[in-house]
């Protein structure tokens, strides 16, 4: 059944600019209480107040907190903490803060490939670890994912990048797969170009042939994708694409149902043993 977001507590990663802050402006405008984390404490503040606009209640409230989602998963589990204690449990979870740089490969430095797979990779991977154990307490949560449409297609000047968001689909996939039984509900966004100022970095950066690959699609508002990645945490349905793994999916989550009522149920006998 859909995420009630009225009330809800959603922390929104990279939720400062581009298409994080307009995930976090939607959930608000529905009434969701929010975290905003980021690492620049001054751009927190500033969509901090462009969000509170945004108001339908005056309990409402705007928590920002600034960290790195890629350094230290202990300084990023201490964070979700800090946000738990002031505004309750997190029902939902959207991974968004993220960095494109393009490039040939034999221009790329090494250490940009490490970059990007810390930030877009392991930058979602400390934030999902953070939450996960309350939300299967709960059996309450939404996990998003963004991916990107170069996290489908490995296309010139991305091969840095690619990876990075091809990383998150096995992720996404995998985790799906253990949580399920416990109403945990993961999503992937594959966002085209989006019109942010991420998106005005990475051109500067950009070969001439990605110019070119990209310029044969239109660029996106963040507003229009947020709205989209937001109705699709809330309401989860299967993608298309999935329906020939359908068949195969679905007995996979029956022997993880069939495992965890054993264990349930091995639990019981030693209890009453
Ligand atoms: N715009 C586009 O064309 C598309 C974007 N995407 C993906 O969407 C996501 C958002 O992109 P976009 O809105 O363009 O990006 P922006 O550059 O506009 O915003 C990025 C956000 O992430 C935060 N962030 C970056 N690095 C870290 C870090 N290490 N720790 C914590 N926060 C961090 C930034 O704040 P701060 O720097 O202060 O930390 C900022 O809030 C990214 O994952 C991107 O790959 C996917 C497809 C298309
Ligand atoms: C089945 C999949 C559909 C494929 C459509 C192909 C169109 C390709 C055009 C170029 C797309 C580049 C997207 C990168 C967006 C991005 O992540 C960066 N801009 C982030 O800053």
């Amino acid at each position: 059944k859909p995420l009630a977001l009225p009330g809800a507590h959603v922390v929104v990663t990279g939720g400062s600019s581009g298409i994080g802050k307009c995930i976090a402006i939607e959930c608000y405008k529905q009434g969701a209480f929010i975290t905003l984390v980021a690492r620049n404490e001054e751009k927190l503040l500033q969509a901090k107040k462009e969000i509170e606009k945004y108001s339908i209640n005056d309990k409402q409230v705007v928590l920002c907190i600034s960290v790195d989602v890629s350094e230290d998963y202990n300084q990023v589990e201490n964070v979700i903490k800090q946000a738990q204690e002031k505004l309750g449990p997190v029902d939902m979870l959207v991974n968004c803060a993220g960095l494109a740089l393009a490039g040939k490969f034999e221009d790329l430095e090494v250490s940009t490939f490490e970059k990007l797979m810390n930030i877009n990779y392991l930058g979602s991977v400390y934030p999902s670890r953070a939450v996960i154990t309350t939300m299967m307490e709960r059996r309450v949560g939404r996990i998003v994912f963004v991916s990107s449409q170069a996290g489908q297609l490995g296309l010139f000047g991305y091969t840095a990048y690619s990876p990075s968001k091809f990383a998150i689909r096995g992720l996404a996939e995998a985790l799906q797969m253990e949580v399920k039984p416990y109403n945990v509900y993961i999503t992937v966004a594959y966002p085209p170009d989006t019109d942010t100022p991420g998106l005005a970095l990475e051109n500067k950066t950009k070969p001439l042939e990605t110019r070119l690959i990209s310029e044969t699609t239109s660029i996106c508002k963040p507003e229009q994708v947020a709205k989209q990645i937001v109705k699709d945490a809330i309401v989860v349905t299967m993608g298309l694409f999935r329906t020939i793994a359908l068949f195969y999916l679905g007995s996979f989550d029956s022997i993880v149902r069939r495992c965890m009522m054993q264990r349930a149920k091995s639990e019981i006998a030693d209890k009453t043993a």
